[in-house]
């Protein structure tokens, strides 16, 4: 192996720039540029990248659709940054917390022109850096050299998008024993991720048999719910009761995925909690945001189980989404088994909501 980083790697460094508001450059095809996300941009760094050629601001089609600006490119638009934009004004286009705080943004120009590839490049790396799905785009031919010259990460758009659609490779790290309340006979498996992103855990309770169908649940992290005992949501109940039935039963396997808020990490969730507290519901708040209802990826659960030796299960859910997904990624499920609990007044119309928009049973 070179000594130096490769394709996953850069893309791992691109991700840790784009959170501390450094740029990245891409190069896509014929196309070149620097992306920087909107939401890290200082208002230092915006003047040295207008200063290098004209810039655009990249959102995607639901951010657009919020701002009642066409979205020629599709998925995404691509909007002309203004001579006199400041950092300010593009953070407050990206993030629509400040929708009510800072409603005069417009009017938008928004570019049909030209390729979006870059555009693309930068609301996708933003999204998997955990940001706001927004990026300012210089497009120029020489960002490579630019790069080269100024220590920035490039990255060739081509492969790294081929990283970002395989599945993550999951490798086990360390694993123990770990009594609960819920089940004495209880381990703890930590998994840590090629790509660099977040660890995932598997808690293996009893001595489950490989060659039956186990009693499983694919957890998504939720810090509000499972740790702080939040009435927004079920997850908190459902954690404990999905370990409670696992200890009754005697073995099981929850998959405790850090996927918090439903993939968009805590701070967009946070965000998406104070759009709701402006009245919008749990699937309009990700929408506003620039997010789809839901950016989890599943597969990662599939190739933990595939990973400790489980082909079939009896799922814990209220979601049959994931029963699709675990089969279409050849793990069996033999049984839905319902988990109805935590709900109260506080919640009721969240899960009305997503009974009603995301296909959950209720
Ligand atoms: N973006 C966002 N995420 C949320 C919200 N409320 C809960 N979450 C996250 O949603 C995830 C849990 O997803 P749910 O939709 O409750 O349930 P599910 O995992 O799809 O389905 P079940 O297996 O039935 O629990 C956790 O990661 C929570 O942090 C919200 O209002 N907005
Ligand atoms: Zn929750």
């Amino acid at each position: 192996m070179p000594l130096g980083p490769d394709i996953v790697e850069l893309l791992n460094r691109a991700r840790a720039d784009l959170r501390m508001g450094v740029p990245v450059a891409i190069r896509a095809g014929d196309d070149s540029g620097l992306i920087v996300a909107a939401e890290t941009l200082s208002p230092e760094r915006l003047v040295a990248l207008t200063s290098m050629g004209s810039a655009q601001l990249a959102i995607t089609d639901r951010r657009a659709a919020t701002l009642k600006v066409a979205a020629y490119d599709g998925d995404v638009a691509r909007l002309v940054l203004p001579d006199d934009a400041t950092a300010s004004w593009i953070e407050a286009v990206a993030d629509p917390a400040r929708d009510l705080s800072a409603p005069m943004k417009g009017p938008f120009r928004p570019i049909r022109d030209g390729s979006a590839a870059l555009a693309r490049a930068g609301v996708r790396l933003a999204k998997s850096a955990r940001l706001l799905p927004a990026a300012v785009v210089v497009p120029m031919t020489v960002a490579p050299a630019v790069a080269q010259a100024s220590g920035l990460t490039c990255l060739d758009w081509q492969r790294a998008a081929e990283e970002l659609d395989r599945a993550t490779v999951l490798h086990p790290v360390i694993h123990a024993r770990l009594p609960m309340r819920a089940a004495e006979a209880g381990r703890l498996h930590v998994f840590r991720p090629e790509d660099g992103g977040e660890e995932h855990y598997a808690i293996e309770i009893g001595a489950p048999r490989r060659d039956q169908p186990v009693l499983a649940r694919l957890h998504s992290a939720c810090f509000t719910g499972d740790v702080l005992g939040s009435l927004k949501c079920d997850c908190g109940p459902q954690l404990h009761a999905a370990l409670d039935q696992m200890g009754r039963e005697g073995s099981g396997i929850l998959l405790y995925l850090n996927q918090e808020g439903r993939g968009i990490g805590l701070t967009n969730k946070m965000r998406a909690y104070s759009l709701q507290d402006q009245g919008f519901d749990t699937v309009e708040a990700n929408h506003r945001l620039g997010f789809e209802d839901d950016e989890r990826d599943f597969r990662i659960g599939a190739a933990l189980l595939r990973r400790m030796g489980f082909s079939s299960v009896r799922l814990l859910t209220n979601n049959p989404a994931k029963i699709r997904m675990l089969e279409s990624q050849g793990i069996g499920v033999v049984e839905r088994v319902p988990l109805k609990v935590g709900r109260s007044a506080h919640n009721a119309q969240y899960l009305a909501t997503k009974a009603a928009k995301s296909g959950h049973l209720l």
